[in-house]
């Protein structure tokens, strides 16, 4: 297959409300939108995930957009390949730029599930058309709107809790937390906030029979992180330390984490996610699918690939209601009873709403 022409969009679409890390807060959420056109009339479509500003990676929708337009869309343009599991290889030889990677080799496996006439999550291996979801609850303002947001997700069918922790509202919060909800599926984030100088305080975290905590130290601290491991009972989840299949095999050479959570976006791509399956799949690690507070395209990636073997603990992948009051897809991605039912069309399965999809797009680049 070719491509015989890509189209690069930058979207802007307001959150409905703020999300809150231990890093920063999102209000707009801008991302990129990468559309492939083969040499057969299909198109497929990719979400650029990094956030504006280098906070969660080092990624931005500014260094994805250079990579794509100057480097990416040129090596890829007019290439003859038969399968997108290559597109990994022929951009092997750009150094890192995981999120940029991600967003036109997604866009490619689409196109290739409308040529083959199956739906994405089957041509990437999938094995069920359902997965099962949690939710991702940000730093709130005050415990009152955290236990609102609590109580609405179990209305939903969460199927797990995940909130987000940082220095000086953390052991407290999970207290509480505990407290009000002594059986609840919960699990913490921290996104790197703290170092093994905190070990006495994420050692506390033990007596709340947490089902993970997830990322408490730095993204390059995989040595700290086995040291810590060590020390818990409770697993720890790696998420911003796995860019990459190598970065995953040291992770469980030194039992870093038992735990997996997996973003296309973060570690480059579908195959490169699938090597990672395969890896910790054969040593044993959980896994699960992550978000990145995703539009509908990259939520449907991200719904997609939660659906291979081992994804077997919740995903973080809301429906689209929960953070926009409308996507870009027809129709949207919708949770019932804490699970996504996942379309069995050709492809990513979803439709671009032509009108919202314009409305959103802030610049356009089309590259012949
Ligand atoms: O998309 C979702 O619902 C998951 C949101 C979420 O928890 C995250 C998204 C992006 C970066 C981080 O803030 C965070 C994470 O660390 O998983
Ligand atoms: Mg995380």
């Amino acid at each position: 297959m070719k491509i015989e022409k890509f189209v690069l969009r930058k979207m802007k679409m307001r959150m409905k409300h703020p999300f809150t890390t231990s890093f920063g807060t999102v209000q707009d959420k801008v991302f990129i939108i990468v559309e492939a056109y083969d040499d057969q009339g299909f198109c497929g479509y990719g979400e650029g995930d990094a956030f504006e500003i280098p906070w969660y990676t080092e990624e931005t929708v500014e260094s994805c957009w250079h990579m794509l337009r100057d480097f990416y869309i040129p090596r890829l343009l007019h290439v003859d390949f038969q399968h997108p599991s290559e597109v990994r290889e022929l951009l092997s030889v750009y150094r890192r730029n995981p999120m940029a990677k991600a967003a036109i080799e997604t866009a490619i496996w689409d196109v290739y599930a409308k040529r083959m006439n199956k739906p994405l999550y089957q041509v990437i291996g999938g094995i069920r058309n359902e997965v099962e979801v949690g939710v991702s609850i940000g730093l709130q303002p005050t415990s009152e709107q955290l236990y609102e947001k609590i109580e609405q997700a179990l209305q939903n069918g969460a199927k797990r809790i995940k909130v987000k922790i940082k220095p000086g509202n953390d052991v407290e919060l999970v207290k509480t937390i505990r407290a009000r909800y002594p059986d609840v599926p919960l699990m913490v984030d921290a996104n790197s906030a703290y170092t093994l100088e905190d070990l006495p305080l994420l050692k506390e975290l033990d007596a709340y029979n947490l089902l993970m905590i997830e990322q408490p130290l730095g993204a390059d601290d995989l040595i700290e992180h086995a040291t810590l491991q060590k020390e818990l009972k409770t697993p720890i989840c790696l998420d911003e330390s796995i860019c990459s299949l190598k970065d995953a095999k040291t992770a469980i050479a030194l039992d870093a984490g038992r735990i997996f959570n997996i973003k296309i976006a973060r570690v480059g791509g579908i195959e490169e996610a699938r090597l990672i399956h395969e890896e910790a799949s054969k040593e044993g690690i959980k896994m699960w699918g992550g978000g990145m507070l995703e539009a509908g395209i990259g939520r449907a990636h991200s719904v997609a690939i939660a659906t291979l073997t081992d994804f077997t603990l919740p995903a973080d992948t809301s429906g689209s209601r929960h953070y926009f009051e409308e996507d870009l897809i027809i129709p949207e991605v919708v949770v019932e009873k804490g699970v996504i039912h996942l379309p069995e069309k050709a492809g990513i399965g979803y439709d671009v709403n032509l009108d919202a999809y314009e409305r959103f797009t802030t610049e356009y680049l089309i590259c012949k």
